[in-house]
């Protein structure tokens, strides 16, 4: 009998890609055109900011992992290999940062000679070209004549001083660790301890990242600017830990008839504090960090409304110290905001611990903080509770560069990015009394909030 169903051959993975990338990227264009935003474009003067949600979210991801997957593809494997594991690509990004090169070469259509910049920099004509025009493949920089150095939106973003900071952080501090990683663990094998690590290795000291930098003030400087980076990327806004947990749920006054108490633990000089205290007339804040850190953070605060107040307080306190001050004891909620990824879980579990003395029945820890995804799978605004987390796919892209500030994390502190239940496990190392609640990831936020209850009675 003669079969009238048309045999149907499976589309190869490249044409099902081809065909993802033009459907987004028809998406992307009618969205861009839509919102009277500029085509995109490398160039010096091209917006350099974040495309707003509504023409990047899942279509954006969607063109950047299958663009790579059909780039990498096309690879044969030696390419590809050697595409991933290029140092070179460092040594350009370090020369760049170490003679600043970006703030050199002058806006706009405006050119600069490789002579010119091999003799501001001592590196001679032929290896600033050498550099450069690697870096020229990253669309770091342009020729658009020969022997003629101009700005692409990429370089042109490297000119200011906290971009130059952040990248000789990464090129002279991170990186460098980054190839002592294997002997530090070979030395220290499974050490927790911030001064075992390929940082300290690769300084030659036993100290640790914070000692390093505390006693280098050219190294703190840097680092202070290369963290107003990190402030002003919008995964990382303050106004998450505004949306990212209903702080008006808390009431108005605890059960000493004050406003809710909130320890900020590590919390700088007072950034987030005062976003807090500003939105929430519910809260007072009390911030706790380093000596050095904390030391004329009040007079400096803009919000000086809220210090006059009392609103937003200052006080110096060791992380690990047990947590008896009069001032933090029967506090509501202690706020980690960014802290204990940085350390191991054996620190991480002591300064869990230095809060109970602190702790009156149903206080609350709030973490909020990197939450690692399990292979492929992300966390998203989830209720009650570790089951009812919902998952969904994480871009490619996005997971990988989680995985590298995972291993940066244990290459300068021998710490880690955690998953969801590893985050849990730990909660219940430090007490079984810490009962995790709920887990939220703000839409748009690199960190997930979760809730802690201290619940004594609940063991
Ligand atoms: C990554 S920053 C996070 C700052 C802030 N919570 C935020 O979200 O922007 C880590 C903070 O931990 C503080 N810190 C590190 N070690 C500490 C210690 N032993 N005692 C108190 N604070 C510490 C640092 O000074 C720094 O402000």
């Amino acid at each position: 009998m003669a079969s009238n169903s048309v045999c149907q051959i499976p589309e190869s993975r490249i044409i099902q890609l081809a065909r993802i990338i033009s459907e987004s990227v028809a998406k992307i264009d009618e969205a861009l055109s839509e919102q009277g935003l500029e085509p995109l474009s490398f160039d010096d003067g091209a917006p350099a900011g974040y495309l707003p949600s509504e023409v990047s979210g899942g279509v954006r991801d969607a063109v950047i992992d299958a663009t790579a997957e059909l780039h990498d593809l096309l690879l044969e494997p030696l390419h590809l290999i050697k595409a991933y594991s290029g140092s070179n690509n460092s040594v350009c990004m370090q020369a760049i940062a170490r003679y600043g090169i970006a703030s050199m070469v002058p806006p706009g259509d405006q050119m600069m000679s490789f002579a010119d910049i091999g003799k501001r920099t001592g590196l001679g004509e032929q290896m600033a070209a050498r550099l450069l025009r690697h870096a020229m493949t990253m669309r770091v920089f342009r020729e658009p004549e020969p022997g003629l150095v101009a700005h692409t939106k990429a370089s042109r973003l490297l000119a200011s001083p906290e971009m130059t900071a952040w990248m000789r952080i990464g090129t002279e501090e991170m990186w460098p660790a980054a190839t002592k990683m294997l002997d530090a663990l070979e030395k220290w094998p499974g050490s927790q301890e911030p001064n075992e690590t390929a940082y300290s290795l690769s300084q030659n000291s036993m100290q640790s990242i914070y000692e390093t930098i505390g006693s280098n003030p050219e190294k703190s400087a840097r680092f202070a600017w290369a963290m107003a980076v990190w402030a002003t990327r919008p995964d990382y806004s303050p106004s998450h830990v505004i949306n990212g947990y209903d702080w008006a749920a808390l009431g108005n006054q605890n059960s000493h008839n004050h406003l809710i108490k909130v320890v900020d633990v590590g919390g700088a000089r007072g950034h987030v504090a005062a976003a807090l205290a500003q939105r929430f007339p519910n809260l007072d804040v009390l911030v706790q960090d380093m000596e050095m850190v904390v030391a004329g953070a009040a007079a400096a605060l803009p919000e000086q409304h809220l210090v006059r107040a009392g609103r937003v307080r200052f006080e110096a306190h060791d992380l690990f110290a047990a947590q008896t001050t009069s001032s933090a004891v029967g506090a509501d909620v202690f706020f980690f905001r960014w802290i204990l990824h940085n350390w191991a879980d054996k620190h991480c579990v002591a300064t869990l611990r230095a809060q109970i003395p602190a702790l009156k029945p149903g206080a609350r820890i709030l973490v909020m903080d990197t939450c690692m995804p399990e292979p492929g799978v992300d966390y998203y605004l989830g209720e009650k509770g570790e089951d009812v987390v919902k998952t969904r796919a994480i871009p490619l892209w996005m997971e990988r560069d989680l995985r590298s500030e995972d291993l940066n994390m244990g290459a300068i502190f021998n710490s880690r990015e955690r998953t969801l239940r590893e985050w849990k496990a730990l909660f219940t190392e430090a007490d079984p009394a810490f009962v995790l609640g709920a887990v939220t990831k703000p839409e748009g936020s690199a960190l997930t909030v979760m809730e802690v209850m201290w619940l004594p009675s609940s063991n």
